[in-house]
């Protein structure tokens, strides 16, 4: 994954093994599309080609450093701009402003539909995601067995993934992406699909990687998973971060302002 060639001089003695640096980052989706229109307004604007634009500011001034070997946990509430961020720390989308640096091999485990090609099977497309990963030929032979262990697909490990099950898609993505050894593992509401069985199994291999030291970063609606699996979190709020702290206190302040609702808080009650 992309490292950044510039990057920000800090005194060795003060710098820590810096994994992921936001710097003032923004993100605004521009969405084209037509006004309710009457008929009439509709042929005219169709005539003229004329469409509105709507903006979304998904992410709005978020800066924060994440140095290796630390799990950080996403909350907040739908449409807080979690996946958002996430999308941009594994380099899909540019931010709109600010910039971010990220600094060794990430390996990301995001929502149903990134990554694989349905008309191949399951078994070539753990050859190309660990190819589009930085893996090599041999390194992706030695983990086949253990990716398609994993997955437990069995016989549809040679089928094309089309006919797939969205769980057993979102097997083989958690066992490819938690196979790769990455640096920084992304990881967005890995354990929102999949039957009881496997969000066990995939909850004790998160653990299995917070253990070796690696940095993480999850998204979750499940304020269990954060607290098990993450020591820091940030809390984002219709773009803005509103807290970052340990996993703990972030939840707790998250929670009471579910509990007492927009209006009635002020950052001062964190
Ligand atoms: N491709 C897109 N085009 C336009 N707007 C988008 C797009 N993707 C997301 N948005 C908008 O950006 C904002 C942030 O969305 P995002 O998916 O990042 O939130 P989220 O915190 O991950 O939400 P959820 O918990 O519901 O998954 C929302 O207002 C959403 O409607």
């Amino acid at each position: 994954m992309s490292s950044v060639s510039e990057v920000t001089q800090v005194p060795a003695a003060k710098r820590r093994d810096l994994a992921v640096r936001v710097e003032d980052v923004s993100l605004t989706y521009r969405t084209t599309f037509e006004r309710v229109p009457t008929f009439k307004t509709a042929l005219v604007r169709f005539g003229r080609g004329e469409r509105a634009v709507k903006e979304v500011h998904a992410v709005q001034n978020v800066s924060f450093d994440v140095e290796h070997g630390t799990t950080v946990g996403i909350i907040g509430a739908n449409g807080a701009g979690k996946s958002t961020l996430m999308r941009m720390l594994a380099g899909i989308l540019p931010p709109s402003k600010g910039r971010i640096e990220v600094h060794g091999r990430v390996s990301t485990l995001l929502s149903l539909g990134v990554g694989f090609n349905p008309t191949l099977s399951g078994r070539e497309n753990v050859v190309l995601g660990g190819l589009a990963g930085g893996l090599s030929r041999k390194e992706i032979q030695e983990k086949y067995e253990e990716i398609a262990a994993f997955a437990e697909l069995d016989d549809f490990i040679d089928m094309p993934m089309r006919t797939y099950s969205s769980g057993m898609y979102q097997r083989l993505a958690f066992a490819v992406a938690v196979n790769m050894d990455p640096d920084i593992l992304l990881i967005d509401e890995a354990l929102s699909a999949g039957d009881a069985k496997f969000k066990q199994k995939a909850a004790a291999k998160m653990k299995e990687v917070v253990g070796t030291a690696r940095t993480m970063f999850l998204v979750s609606h499940s304020a269990a998973s954060i607290r098990d699996l993450c020591e820091e979190a940030i809390w984002l709020h219709k773009g803005k971060l509103m807290l970052r702290g340990p996993s703990a206190d972030v939840n707790a302040a998250y929670n009471k302002f579910l509990k007492v609702g927009e209006d009635a808080f002020s950052l001062e009650d964190l």
